[in-house]
């Protein structure tokens, strides 16, 4: 029997198999009430599950294993785990198809002013023909561009290129062959993409190389007109650039998942902007999505310290 530590909910059925086998802590180090019994258990616990927030490890000097609930490990320092010997394992695959899903749904609600159209019915505006002013813009035939296309990218692609006619651009370190995409999603570089792009999505992992990677002159670099989606990181994006873009005309529009800070302050200009289609990081928010993260993630933390191989350990 090992101590772990659940820094996220989990659903019941799988804190059951934890609490099964191990001695378990459920605090959430965001909940004023919980934060005592969270840093009381760190640094006793050999496993710890959870995500969306950045553990501060150094006291956790038992630590085993870190089983992020999430692909994205922008949470953790990945150099520190490794020369700890921390097992990290995160839950790659299972989130793909809903978070293209997603990001598909960005692109649609931009380019055809879905919010915007939906609260005009809602606030009783809609007391006649709608005129071009509220008019959108087509998706399908538009050439799609793609930052980084690993699995969530290619899901994006697919979508594109198999259901809406959509030539597809991708920028990624190496070229990608894509069963059933050849011939329809060609690489190029990070300019030749967004110039030659009319809508981009970034679906980049956050790290030191991507961190702001879109700035000033990427915004520039692309088309006048086009839709800017973001459903990876918010940090990759330089937030400032993108509203100097929206609001100087040259984007039409921008869909973000994600946000520099989570939750988006109150403040931000990008809340209420009418050019942006803002969601609260959801991209693999659906009822069965989550559960099968919550599985694989506990899949991973019982393999790691039952001493096994966990199922999707990240390579540090
Ligand atoms: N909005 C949301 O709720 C969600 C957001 N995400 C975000 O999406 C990200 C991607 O997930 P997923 O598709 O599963 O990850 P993958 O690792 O499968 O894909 C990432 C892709 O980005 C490429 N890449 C990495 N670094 C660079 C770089 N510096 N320049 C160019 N290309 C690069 C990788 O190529 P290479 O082979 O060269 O490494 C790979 O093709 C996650 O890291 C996470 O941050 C994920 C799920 C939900
Ligand atoms: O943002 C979500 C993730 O799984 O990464």
């Amino acid at each position: 029997m090992s101590r772990v530590l659940v820094y996220r909910e989990l659903p019941p059925d799988q804190l059951a198999r934890l609490q099964a086998v191990h001695e378990v802590t459920v605090a959430d180090p965001r909940q004023p009430d919980q934060r005592a019994a969270f840093d009381a258990a760190l640094p006793l616990v050999e496993g710890l599950i959870g995500s969306s927030f950045k553990i501060d490890i150094a006291g956790a000097s038992r630590l085993k294993v870190i089983s992020s609930i999430s692909v994205g490990v922008d949470n953790y320092d990945l150099a520190d785990l490794k020369a700890r010997g921390i097992t990290l394992c995160h839950t790659p695959g299972v989130l793909t198809e809903t978070t293209a899903d997603t990001i598909f749904a960005l692109i649609m609600a931009s380019s055809r002013r879905l919010v915007d159209l939906a609260l005009h019915v809602r606030e009783g505006r809609w007391t006649r023909n709608l005129g071009d002013e509220l008019f959108g813009w087509d998706v399908h035939g538009k050439t799609l561009g793609i930052l980084g296309f690993g699995r969530i990218g290619q899901a994006v692609a697919r979508r594109a290129a198999l259901g809406f006619g959509m030539p597809v651009r991708y920028y990624s370190r190496r070229l990608v062959e894509v069963p059933g995409l050849q011939g329809l999603a060609t690489h190029g570089s990070l300019d030749e993409v967004l110039a030659g792009s009319d809508i981009i999505a970034v679906t980049l992992p956050l790290s030191d190389e991507t961190r702001g990677l879109i700035g000033a002159r990427e915004f520039a670099l692309m088309k006048p007109g086009a839709v800017f989606v973001n459903g990876a990181r918010g940090a990759i994006v330089q937030e400032d650039a993108l509203l100097q873009a929206l609001d100087g005309g040259h984007l039409r529009a921008a869909g973000l998942d994600v946000f520099a800070t989570e939750p988006l302050p109150q403040d931000s200009p990008l809340r209420t902007h009418p050019l942006v289609t803002p969601l609260p990081h959801i991209g693999s928010a659906t009822h069965e999505t989550r559960h099968r993260m919550a599985v694989l993630a506990t899949d991973n933390l019982l393999a790691a310290l039952a001493g096994g191989v966990p199922p999707a350990v990240y390579p540090l």
